[in-house]
């Protein structure tokens, strides 16, 4: 369960009232996400999400995701919506940490996406893109080649300690990005952590999109690269060429791909790879034993990226070259 930041009912109940959100009749402690601390509010009103911001999210950065939500619901996304509080603010602070209150998206996540629904990713995550390009706030990645330094400096002399060979292996991947990362594709919002358990579904069909806390601006083909990872690769560790066939697809009814983002796909994967196998690592040798998360396993990317870095040709996706 992501609550690294508990609440008590008498602190909320006083939260509560900066806003128009009816009384309190229950919370609970959300057990899913892994970066902030979430809980279900059932009010006289809607239902609402309270998420208190912990240790990865910068509180400047908050206007940006907060205002970005609301960008794109007034662009025909479906994704939560902040609820502002009476004095038109949209941040407030509970338990010494900021916090803002979020509607409640109906759905559920899939823990077995099929193609169908990778299309569906696919098409979704084009029109976000397509939604983002006139949002005023820029916002860089902090997890990008910077951040993926930092992250690694913190946890190379560790390494070892997950898979004998980590510190060189990885060491060489931070040489290969560092002269190979590219620099001329098109830019604009990206999601960035488009993953599974960030996208509902109402039965087939896709219903939201969630979880805007790693968001910002970078190359739009790096988003694709991304949810490739997340969506099509098998629990076995097998990339399916038929979910990655259906993403691109998806991506591309909506949203075009040059022929430099495709001839790129290869190494934006690999690097995206290398993205969340770092926090992981980060995280499985940081995070304290007794913290209520579950998490999640660096090894699984260490072998997506060990698959990209094999890839020769951008049709062994399933795109057509
Ligand atoms: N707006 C929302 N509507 C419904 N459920 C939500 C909403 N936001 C978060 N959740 C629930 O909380 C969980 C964790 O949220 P998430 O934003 O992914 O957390 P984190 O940023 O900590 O990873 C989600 O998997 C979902 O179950
Ligand atoms: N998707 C990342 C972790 C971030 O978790 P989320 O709950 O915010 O999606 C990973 O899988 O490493």
């Amino acid at each position: 369960m992501a609550v690294y930041t508990d609440i008590n009912e008498v602190d909320l109940r006083n939260f509560l009232t900066a806003y128009d959100a009816g009384d309190l009749l229950s919370y609970k402690g959300i057990a899913e996400g892994v970066e902030n601390s979430n809980f279900l509010l059932h009010t006289t009103k809607a239902p609402l999400i309270l998420t208190l911001y912990e240790k990865r999210v910068d509180r400047g950065d908050l206007p940006f995701f907060l205002g970005l939500m609301e960008h794109l619901a007034s662009r025909g996304l479906t994704c939560p919506l902040p609820l502002p509080r009476r004095d038109g603010a949209l941040l407030g602070e509970l338990s010494g940490r900021p916090a803002a209150l979020i509607s409640f998206l109906e759905g559920m996540w899939l823990r077995k996406p099929e193609a169908r629904h990778c299309r569906e990713v696919g098409a979704a995550l084009a029109a976000m893109h397509l939604a983002g390009a006139d949002f005023a706030l820029k916002r860089p990645n902090a997890l990008s080649l910077e951040g993926w330094k930092g992250l690694w400096e913190k946890s190379a002399a560790r390494a070892d300690e997950v898979e004998k060979g980590l510190e060189d292996e990885i060491g060489a991947e931070m040489a290969f990005f560092s002269q190979n990362w590219p620099n001329d594709l098109p830019q604009g919002v990206i999601h960035a952590d488009l993953f599974p358990d960030n996208v509902f579904f109402l039965g087939d069909r896709l219903s939201g999109l969630i979880d805007f806390y790693f968001a910002c601006n970078d190359m739009l083909a790096y988003d694709v690269s991304i949810c490739l990872n997340a969506w099509c690769f098998e629990k076995n560790g097998d990339y399916n060429v038929t979910k990655g066939r259906a993403l691109l697809e998806g991506y591309r009814s909506v949203r075009a791909l040059s022929d430099a983002e495709i001839a790129a796909l290869p190494t934006l994967a690999r690097g995206s790879a290398l993205r969340f196998f770092l926090t992981r690592l980060y995280d499985w040798l940081t995070t304290p034993a007794g913290a209520l998360v579950v998490k999640k396993d660096p090894l699984e990317y260490l072998g997506k990226l060990r698959f990209h870095r094999g890839v020769v040709s951008p049709g062994e996706y399933g795109i057509d070259v």
